[in-house]
């Protein structure tokens, strides 16, 4: 996708705390700033990460124009200082992050930046809106396509999306997040994502009858030619007709019907009547595409009364996230640099599950050897190892006496550098690929996990050396 301008897309006070870093001698401080987050939409039990290829793209070309530098100016309240090094400002920072399509899980850093605090800082804003924006859609559309139970869901949000990264960036978080395609053209010419799609009630309504419209369509797209036919009376007139233009315009040019599409009414009754009418009508292969503000509670309910449906469209419910439209994902400095020693940092907080986990940390997967099924994640120090070779003792952060022994399992780490010193390291996977990472990764997750209602707390805990230095900070900020 073309480069856009997006550098002063930042929380003011980012600049004025870059401002202040520098001209309290602090520019060359290195800092460490953790992204996480803390509740996963929809009360579900995981979340899909997604959005660091747009992360990617903001920062390799993160530089200020002159009309940058002059607004800045401008402002008349930033330090000459200041000015110039924004003006010369190289983005050298060293990143870490989960790939995305990855299940993630609260409190766990899925990315981390280090350098110095006046970048590492200044990306705060521009980093959560990317990965919340699309980990929010990602997640949504999983939750949605797994509720379909292997049918294909197609996004047909753009138009009620919140804006054109709304529609656009939101429409690439659903096909990682397993939709088949959408309904967004330009998603095709920018990543590749199928466009796809159907026809509108105007078709129909433009034509003298429903008959003429179905049979002008199947004439124009003989293949795959899907018909819609709630215009009027979906068993009475809208299906009859499509099976009329089917037989008539497309088996007689040797193609096979494509599908029908029930946008109103009770689409498990209406599905489960059509089905059979098709079938007898000798189209058992002709499909059977839903939708009307579909969701994935929706879906499962209308697959439980038996709808008889093949695909289904979804739109502003997913784009949207409109049931639980915010993930909080967010920024938390969480070391800083003396003298290149590392010194953690702490954000203390009433509400136990936000204070923060010092220091420069690692992230690893325990996967089960015996299912290939994930068990836990463990946070540690960086430089720590958890070998799979010997049993490992899980504990709960709060309630350390909850423990568990395990063993016969292959730890990783989840997360991979993204940026060395500013400079990009990371080969990234297309669309496609990511989408197939996230499959296979979901996979791994236990069915308790998956489930809707009260899934299972999947294991986020701290290694035994990063639990104590965090008592340690804990303790002396008691004191
Ligand atoms: N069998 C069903 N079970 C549960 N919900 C359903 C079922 N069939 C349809 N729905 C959902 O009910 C909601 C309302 O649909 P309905 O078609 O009654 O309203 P509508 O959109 O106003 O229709 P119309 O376009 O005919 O005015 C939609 O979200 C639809 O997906
Ligand atoms: O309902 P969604 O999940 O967003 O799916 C997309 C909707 O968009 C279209 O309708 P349109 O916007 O033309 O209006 P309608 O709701 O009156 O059909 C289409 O017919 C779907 O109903
Ligand atoms: O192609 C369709 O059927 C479609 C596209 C956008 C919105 N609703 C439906």
């Amino acid at each position: 996708m073309e480069h856009r301008k997006l550098e002063l897309l930042t929380d003011f006070y980012e600049i004025t705390m870059a401002n202040g870093y520098l001209v309290n001698g602090m520019a060359d401080t290195i800092a460490y700033f953790d992204l996480f987050f803390r509740k996963i939409p929809d009360e579900g039990g995981f979340a899909i990460f997604a959005g660091l290829d747009q992360l990617i793209d903001y920062l390799q070309n993160l530089h200020f124009t002159s009309e940058d530098i002059k607004f800045l100016r401008g402002k008349n309240m930033f330090d000459p200082r200041f000015i110039d090094y924004m003006e010369h400002l190289q983005f050298s920072c060293d990143v870490w992050s989960v790939p995305e399509g990855m299940p993630i899980f609260p409190q766990e850093p899925v990315l981390t930046v280090r350098g110095p605090v006046i970048q590492a800082q200044f990306i705060e804003t521009m980093a959560l809106l990317c990965i919340n924006h699309q980990s929010l859609i990602a997640t949504k559309a999983n939750r949605i396509c797994r509720a379909a139970k292997g049918r294909k869901v197609m996004e047909f949000g753009s138009r009620r999306a919140q804006g054109f990264d709304g529609a656009v960036l939101g429409a690439r978080a659903a096909y990682i997040g397993g939709c088949v395609g959408t309904a967004c053209t330009v998603c095709e010419q920018d990543f590749g994502i199928p466009a796809l799609g159907t026809m509108a009630h105007s078709w129909i309504q433009l034509f003298d009858d429903e008959l003429a419209a179905f049979r002008a369509y199947a004439k124009e797209y003989p293949e795959n030619c899907t018909l819609l036919v709630d215009t009027y009376n979906t068993l009475k007139s809208g299906v009859p007709n499509a099976i009329r233009a089917f037989q008539e315009e497309i088996v007689p040019r040797g193609y096979r019907p494509g599908a029908i599409r029930i946008d109103s009414g009770d689409i498990a009754y209406l599905s489960r009547k059509a089905r059979k009418v098709l079938d007898e009508a000798g189209f058992p292969d002709c499909s059977i595409v839903a939708s009307n503000s579909l969701d994935e509670y929706l879906i499962r309910e209308m697959l439980e009364q038996g709808a008889q449906v093949d695909l289904f469209g979804v739109g502003e419910r997913l784009i949207t996230s409109s049931s639980d439209p915010v993930f909080g994902g967010v920024y938390k400095l969480a070391a800083v640099e003396d003298k290149g020693r590392i010194v953690p940092k702490i954000k203390l907080s009433e509400n136990v599950g936000k204070i923060t986990t010092p220091g420069f940390k690692e992230v690893w997967r325990l996967y089960e050897n015996e299912t290939g099924k994930a068990i836990a994640d463990v946070v540690t120090l960086h430089d720590e190892v958890i070998s799979s070779e010997e049993p490992y003792v899980l504990f709960d952060p709060e309630f350390t006496w909850k423990s568990k022994t395990v063993s016969d399992f292959t730890a990783k780490p989840i997360r991979q550098l993204i940026f060395e010193g500013g400079k990009l390291v990371y080969s990234r996977p297309d669309v496609h690929q990511i989408r197939t990472f996230c499959q296979q990764q979901v996979e791994t997750l236990w069915d308790e996990v998956k489930r809707f209602e009260n899934p299972h707390t999947y294991y986020v805990d701290l290694s035994k050396s990063l639990w104590e230095e965090k008592q340690l900070m804990l303790a002396k900020y008691k004191r």
